[in-house]
């Protein structure tokens, strides 16, 4: 039995209709919301994903601003300008695009970011709220696995799941979001021992690792779910996953690929959190409370 291809892609796109929807009748209340992609350097492959946020924002009748600075910028003036976002009414969502140059400490970066427009969901508080299950705008990666495997009715309740990889922007998070939904989580990573013994007993194996077609059938009991987190290039220079596509379809009962599975609903899911900011904005200024 050859695995069902989760399509990513189309799950995407509807996810962006519904965000759309959001956007207009945000418009009718006089709110666009904006979301500020903040660059620094020119990393061919960050300027990439930027401009295809960018366009997927306007595409959606949202606000986007780019703002792009040189690698050289002090991390002082980074701090300042995520400041002035932080005050910029007409911007709901703030991402600094990672990794950042050397001299720039990341942690201090996402610190700045106000939690209120954390539509990465990296922040401190945002992952802590994440951690209890209090509600907040949610990491978009593992936000998106969550979103496709409701689409394909693949119930996380009761089952083993196993992360493979614990990146806090990933492998991490996505855990959490599952042990919330009462999955049973194993967390994998360099130092397990036997790794193979833990996912031959995962119906639901995520690997979020950057090591091209690591993970395959063996690794694998029959009919496991395989969700590939992987973007990294083959010998050709290829986009692929962490996972040897060919060799799990006959074992997997549903794969993601790569392009086209978990990438599009990392896109979706930022233009979902960033109306989601602009509607608790909205709620905000109504009750004056926060949501
Ligand atoms: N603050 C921050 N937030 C991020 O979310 C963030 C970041 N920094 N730094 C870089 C990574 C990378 N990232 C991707 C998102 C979508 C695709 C995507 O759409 N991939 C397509 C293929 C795109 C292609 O063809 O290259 C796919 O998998 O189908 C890829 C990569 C978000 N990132």
């Amino acid at each position: 039995m050859t695995a069902t291809v989760i399509d990513g892609k189309a799950v995407s796109l509807k996810i962006k209709e519904q965000v759309q929807m959001r956007v207009e009748t945000l418009k009718q209340q006089g709110v666009v919301p904006g979301l500020a992609v903040v660059l620094v350097g020119d990393n061919s492959a960050s300027l990439t994903y930027v401009k295809n946020k960018q366009k997927t924002c306007e595409a959606l009748g949202m606000r986007s601003d780019l703002l792009q600075f040189p690698e050289s910028m002090a991390e002082a003036d980074l701090l300042s300008t995520i400041d002035k976002l932080n005050n910029d009414p007409g911007i709901h969502g703030i991402l600094v695009q990672l990794p950042l140059p050397s001299h720039i400490d990341e942690f201090s970066v996402i610190m700045a970011i106000d939690p209120q427009k954390d539509v990465d969901g990296f922040h401190p508080v945002s992952v802590g709220n994440m951690v209890i299950g209090h509600e907040t705008l949610l990491p978009c990666t593992p936000h998106g696995i969550i979103k496709l495997l409701e689409h394909y009715d693949i119930n996380p309740e009761g089952q083993h799941v196993v992360v493979i990889g614990r990146s806090n922007i990933v492998g991490k998070p996505v855990g959490q979001m599952l042990l919330q939904k009462n999955a049973t989580v194993t967390f994998c990573h360099s130092k397990t021992q036997d790794l193979a013994k833990h996912t031959k007993q995962a119906d639901i194996v995520i690997v979020a690792i950057g090591v091209a077609k690591f993970l395959n059938s063996k690794h694998l009991k029959p009919g496991a779910v395989v969700i590939d987190v992987g973007m990294n290039r083959d010998e050709k220079g290829k986009l692929c996953g962490d996972v040897d596509y060919e060799d799990v379809l006959e074992t997997a009962s549903f794969v993601t690929p790569v392009p086209g599975g978990v990438g599009p609903m990392t896109i979706a899911m930022l233009m979902e959190n960033t109306v989601q900011s602009a509607e608790n904005g909205l709620t905000k200024d109504k009750t004056g409370t926060t949501m």
